[in-house]
């Protein structure tokens, strides 16, 4: 027998590291892997069609052991920052002296985001027929793939369009799940609907493909309620023939906007979600009976029984893998309800909660859910009733001429291949009172000194500060680890526990409208609470350090596993009136949360 290779402890720790990461399907999501997974994410095999320009390929994920499946077809393509880019604002965070941005300015109007002027459309599918072969129908839309991606160059000068999708294959996804729909649930997070709202598919929808949209404004657990009262007026009157559902998956759990020190398990009971009678509401109005949804409506009624009695009802749910073929031949003026089947295409962007939402509608976890983006890699088809079907797309970033550093906030982008995640902490920073929030004390400052006056911020002092506070040290120098301590806080922003909400255009001046709005009742019971003092008055055991270092480590992986752990059900509480609301609505972390 041949003698065993000797096999140091070096090695065997780097063995498990890779096999760690091929097990999460990413490149790195620690400090010590960072440069790694960017050298890596170049240098691996890519199946895409479609390259125009420098594109930075995100979310490599190991080759399929059968060779057959190839897990990269779907990954998130978006456009390469030069290097002298990335450096720029990586000097910028750490000289310039973060301002604070007036009430105002977070007001946004949905014409900044996607200006009508700039040709900000989302590529078509080209027309085909039957007699088309496979190959002469790809080449097609390859084809015209490149000349929508010339066309929007042409308008918009470098740099000013923000990341969005180029990887033709994820495209395909969308228009597969648009001709096999009969109304789309279009689902944004309520945080910044404006951003995932392209004007553009509204009108195709609605316009071209003669389909109905629901807006899902989901998420709404993370929003002071009046502001989700006040998003959802401003985007009707912007898009009036479009029914608008608020929605949570999360409904009452504290950890929605609490900054909180012990490790929040939680399990989420799908069938206890705030909105799915609205959905189902929603579209008995559009189809008007010519679809039998009596079966979703007994459902509905039957999972909350079973909620109350076991805590979870278990109704069995079909589900239809697309295959290729079927894929690639459906047809784009699909009869409406066909087979007296309502089919339902979930669409959005990245980490809005399309599969939550599914899994809310289910009753029970059937999708896979992940706060890492573009983890919904292919779409597949669910029967929640033998009359209801639930089709789910992988998230989708528009073109639009939004600031990247909002973008990352908003979860588009895997925050552990972020190359430079300092300025959007600085956007962060200057949209939330985040020295009262983080308790931080400023680098520069030693223990004892009296403070003579304010020290200024920038956003890379912020960083340096937190990493201090949670003792994230680099493993060489053991000196504060400013880019551990960005992708921290980023996570912190992105899970909404420190929250940036937006506003529409004139929310500050019809503030008290919205206060004193006679929805607020409604909007709170759907997340759970009676009043904006809960979410601080929630209480938890409180956890290790190593427990946080934990869940810092591992930020960007599947939330699955959280159904096995232990859930503590929200309190019941008795109807209170409204208070509360003229306070800052970043007001949400309390004062000793960072201790
Ligand atoms: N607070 C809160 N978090 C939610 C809600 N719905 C989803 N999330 C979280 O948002 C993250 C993304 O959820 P997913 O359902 O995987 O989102 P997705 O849109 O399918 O994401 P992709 O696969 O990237 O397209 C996860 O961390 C969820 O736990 C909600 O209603 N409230």
């Amino acid at each position: 027998m041949p003698r065993k290779k000797p096999f140091s402890n070096k090695q065997k720790k780097k063995q498990l590291q890779s096999k760690r990461e091929r097990k999460r399907g990413e490149t790195g999501s620690g400090p010590s892997s960072r440069n790694a997974s960017l050298e890596r994410g170049d240098r691996q095999s890519d199946t895409s069609d479609s390259e125009t320009t420098d594109i930075r390929r995100i979310n490599q994920q190991p080759g399929g052991r059968d060779g057959g499946h190839d897990p990269n077809r779907f990954r998130l393509h978006f456009e390469k920052e030069s290097k002298e880019e990335v450096e720029k604002r990586k000097r910028a965070a750490m000289e310039n002296e973060l301002k604070s941005v007036t009430d105002k300015d977070l007001e946004t109007d949905i014409c900044d985001i996607y200006p009508t002027e700039k040709g900000l459309t989302f590529p078509r599918r080209p027309s085909w027929n039957y007699e088309m072969t496979r190959e002469s129908l790809l080449r097609k839309e390859e084809k015209s793939y490149r000349e929508y991606v010339d066309d929007l160059q042409s308008r918009n000068p470098p740099g000013s369009l923000s990341h969005f999708e180029h990887n033709l294959e994820t495209w395909r996804q969308l228009w597969r799940v648009l001709e096999m729909s009969d109304i789309i649930l279009l689902i944004v997070d309520i945080r910044h609907p404006v951003l995932q709202l392209p004007p553009d598919l509204y009108h195709y929808i609605t316009g071209a493909l003669q389909k109905q949209v629901v807006l899902v404004l989901n998420k709404v657990d993370l929003s002071p309620p009046p502001l989700v009262i006040a998003w959802k007026h401003y985007l009707t009157s912007q898009f009036p023939h479009m029914e608008i559902v608020c929605f949570t998956s999360h409904p009452g759990q504290p950890y929605s906007t609490i900054l909180q020190k012990k490790r929040m398990r939680k399990k989420v009971h799908w069938s206890v979600a705030g909105g799915p009678l609205d959905i189902l509401k929603a579209c008995q109005g559009i189809t008007a009976g010519k679809v039998d949804l009596s079966s979703w409506e007994r459902k509905i009624k039957s999972d909350a029984v079973a909620e109350l009695a076991d805590g979870g009802g278990e109704s069995s749910v079909v589900m239809e893998h697309q295959s290729d073929s079927a894929m690639e031949m459906s047809s784009l003026s699909q009869e409406l309800y066909k087979d007296g089947v309502l089919t339902l295409g979930c669409i959005g962007f990245p980490n809005v909660g399309k599969s939550s939402v599914i899994n809310s509608l289910v009753g029970r976890k059937v999708v896979s859910v992940s706060r890492t983006p573009g983890h919904t890699k292919y779409f597949q088809t669910y029967y929640l009733t033998p009359t209801v079907k639930l089709c789910d797309c992988p998230g989708l970033v528009f073109p639009s001429r939004v600031d990247k550093q909002l973008q990352i906030l908003a979860g588009i982008y895997p925050v552990s291949q972020l190359q430079e995640p300092y300025s959007s902490v600085g956007y962060l920073c200057e949209r939330t009172p985040f020295l009262s929030v983080l308790k931080l004390k400023h680098p520069s400052l030693s223990d004892n000194e009296p403070l003579s006056q304010e020290p200024k911020w920038t956003a890379w002092d912020v960083c340096e500060a937190w990493a201090e506070r949670r003792g994230y040290k680099t493993a060489k120098a053991a000196r504060n680890d400013a880019y551990r301590a960005a992708n921290s806080l980023l996570r912190l922003a992105i899970d909404g526990r420190l929250c940036l909400c937006l506003r529409p255009p004139g929310y500050s001046c019809l503030r008290e409208r919205w206060e004193n709005h006679p929805d607020l009742p409604e909007i709170m019971a759907l997340q759970g609470r009676t009043n904006m003092a809960e979410a601080s008055d929630e209480e938890g055991e409180s956890s290790s350090e190593g427990e946080e270092e934990e869940r810092d480590r591992d930020a960007d992986d599947d939330d699955d596993d959280e159904d096995d752990e232990g859930f503590k059900r929200p309190p019941k509480r008795d109807t209170e009136q409204p208070s509360g609301f003229t306070i800052n609505m970043y007001d949400v972390l309390k004062e000793n949360e960072c201790e």
